[in-house]
């Protein structure tokens, strides 16, 4: 019997701009994510991969409640993230964590660690100035960092110092999910490796969950137990790690793994004119991935297809009318 979903997302949209400006003019609207559902289970990691642009710091920004869905509902342990209050949400808070992009810029320049790791202790946990000293020190023995930086400055740190005292800000109050936006983009490839194998360690440690977001298809890989791709705002393929990236089904995954063909994957999304996403103020009817693909029939342009999963394995879905693995249109 599987655990039950610690997260769950459900047809889950989110659009910005849209209605009318003071002078009645219509507004433009952006659908950032469309349509999205996910579940994500106790102690795994679901990689969220795609290019840039395809929605993937929004969806993670309504995890975490930083962004409210246009549309949908997402659940966290069975609550409602929207109608939460009080309390409520406070435990929240506690529970969900986010860990952003650039590490040095999410750290207040002005404030020392000290001050910057004690602020969740003191509004998401009950612990007294005695337990919050000792919590600290915990925190940073857990990053691997010596608790003499304490009293320093952000500045004063490496990039992959900065992310591990952002790392260690996330796990301040205990969380059971930590959503990591593009966690090691900003860094060396021999810097993302530490910080990685941190993040492994801590996940075992603490028995958390991660939604790991990145363009980086090698990373992704290298963390995952399961992965969702998504391209122009939706999830069009999903399923186990190894199944995504060993037996890709839908032509856009197809499409990003041969551009960076293992061993060595590297965040090889191509960025020339071709791959150009389509106008998001100006979305096509069906499938937006049919100028890009070269499975494509008339019924790609008719309606979205649903996600559908695999015929020998359910776990395995794409949103595709033609998807590889099936007779070829
Ligand atoms: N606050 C906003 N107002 C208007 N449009 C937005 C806003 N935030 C995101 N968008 C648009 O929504 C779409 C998805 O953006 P999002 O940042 O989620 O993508 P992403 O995959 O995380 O890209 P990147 O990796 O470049 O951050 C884009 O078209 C973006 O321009």
């Amino acid at each position: 019997m599987p655990d039950a979903a610690l997260l769950t997302i459900e047809g889950v949209d989110k659009t910005f701009g849209g209605g009318r400006t003071l002078l009645g003019a219509d507004r433009p609207a952006v659908h950032a994510v469309q349509d999205v559902s996910l579940d994500v289970r106790p102690g795994e990691t679901l990689g969220v991969v795609g290019e840039s642009g395809c929605g993937k710091s929004t969806l993670a920004r309504m995890i975490v409640g930083l962004d409210r869905p246009t549309g949908g509902r997402i659940t966290f342990d069975g609550r409602d993230l929207a109608a939460e209050a009080g309390r409520d949400l406070r435990r929240l808070s506690r529970d969900v964590q986010y860990v952003f992009q650039d590490p040095v810029a999410s750290l207040n320049p002005r404030k020392t660690i000290r001050t910057i790791l004690e602020a969740p202790l003191k509004h998401l946990t009950d612990l007294d100035a005695a337990g919050r000293r000792k919590r600290l020190e915990e925190l940073m023995n857990a990053v691997n960092l010596a608790p003499g930086f304490l009293d320093r400055y952000p500045h004063e740190f490496s990039g992959g110092q900065a992310q591990r005292i952002g790392i260690a800000r996330a796990l301040a109050a205990d969380p059971k999910l930590i959503v990591l936006d593009e966690p090691v983009s900003a860094l060396d490839v021999s810097v993302q490796a530490q910080v990685l194998n941190i993040l492994d360690d801590l996940k075992d440690r603490f028995g958390l969950t991660y939604v790991f977001i990145s363009h980086d298809l090698s990373v992704v890989e290298s963390v995952s137990d399961r992965v969702a791709v998504m391209y122009f705002g939706r999830i069009v393929e999903v399923g186990p790690a190894r199944a995504v990236f060993g037996r890709p089904r839908h032509p856009y995954t197809h499409l990003l793994l041969n551009s960076a063909p293992a061993p060595g994957r590297k965040s090889l999304i191509p960025e020339d004119a071709e791959t150009e996403l389509p106008d998001p103020y100006n979305p096509p009817p069906g499938c937006p991935f049919f100028a890009r693909c070269p499975r494509g029939t008339d019924i790609c342009t008719s309606a979205m297809p649903p996600l559908e999963a695999a015929p020998d394995d359910a776990r395995h879905r794409a949103a595709c009318y033609h998807p590889h693995g099936e007779a070829a249109p």
